[in-house]
């Protein structure tokens, strides 16, 4: 028996003063899902991560969680409680302090009772931050000071701190920007590896890095779904090419399809 999407959008509109940013938009993520959401600057890539974590509320359509939870009116921290987290393009770490506190903070922080910020940390959460920074590739940076990691080395512990309160879903907005092409390689490993057990959504310019890591793709236009499915599918769509020429360069899809 198929397992119910862990999020359904269904016909999402969202208006800014009358101006539709969003139109009508659907779109489903099944469990242990990595998408891609792309498309040209405006398209509304961006308000629909919003809509998702509760930022933004739509005045049209419905989102469902776990194809049982209406979250559309919910509160932000409501949505983030029942288990989807949002990663900003900017890092929201604690810079003053080191790798191994950044991620006891926010395992802590899942936790409402305030009184166990004190409390001795149990073995088994300790295993639990242990794994996490091995899977963030950062053991052996446990002592340093978080302001003192590599671009893509605070985008990976952000991550880890994410991971750490355990959510069903992450949306990351442009995780790869600003990152070398090693990390941008290492990302796109970790963001697979966190598939097998959650599902993603991650909004990207980066065409190259969408190419290597996507299986499939939602390209959104005008505030609309215009395509949907594997990279290859996509880039050989005319009306992906046309919405992509001339735009951004490194954004380029068109590119391929010649
Ligand atoms: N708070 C807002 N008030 C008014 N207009 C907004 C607001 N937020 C977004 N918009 C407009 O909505 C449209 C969609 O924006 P959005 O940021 O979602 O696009 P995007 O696909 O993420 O673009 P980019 O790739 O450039 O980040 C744009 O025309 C933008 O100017």
């Amino acid at each position: 028996m198929k397992e119910s999407a862990i999020l359904q959008c269904d016909d999402v509109t969202v208006e800014f003063d009358g101006f539709k940013a969003v139109q009508g938009m659907n779109l489903k993520l099944e469990k242990g899902e990595l998408r891609f959401l792309i498309g040209p600057n405006g398209a509304g890539k961006t308000t629909m991560l919003d809509v998702i974590c509760g930022k933004v509320k739509p005045s049209a359509g419905r989102v469902t969680f776990d194809g049982k939870v209406d979250i559309t009116r919910k509160k932000e921290h409501q949505i983030a409680e029942l288990g989807i987290g949002r990663k900003f393009q900017a890092p929201s770490i604690f810079p003053s302090m080191t790798v191994a506190e950044n991620l006891e903070i926010s395992m802590r922080q899942k936790r409402t009772v305030f009184a166990t910020l004190f409390a001795k940390m149990a073995a088994e959460e300790r295993e639990r931050i242990e794994h996490q920074l091995t899977m963030i590739g950062l053991q052996d940076k446990t002592a340093w000071r978080a302001g003192g990691l590599s671009h893509g080395e605070k985008q990976w512990l952000e991550i880890g701190m994410m991971l750490l309160q355990e959510p069903e879903i992450l949306l990351l907005d442009e995780p790869v920007a600003g990152m070398t092409d090693k990390e941008t390689e290492k990302t796109g490993e970790l963001l697979h590896q966190i598939a097998r057990k959650r599902s993603i959504v991650v909004v990207e310019h980066d065409m190259e890095f969408v190419r290597n890591f996507a299986s499939k793709v939602t390209v959104m236009h005008e505030g609309r779904l215009l395509k949907e499915g594997s990279m290859d599918e996509v880039q050989r769509d005319d009306r992906v090419a046309e919405v992509y020429l001339g735009k951004r360069r490194d954004a380029d899809v068109s590119r391929s399809t010649a």
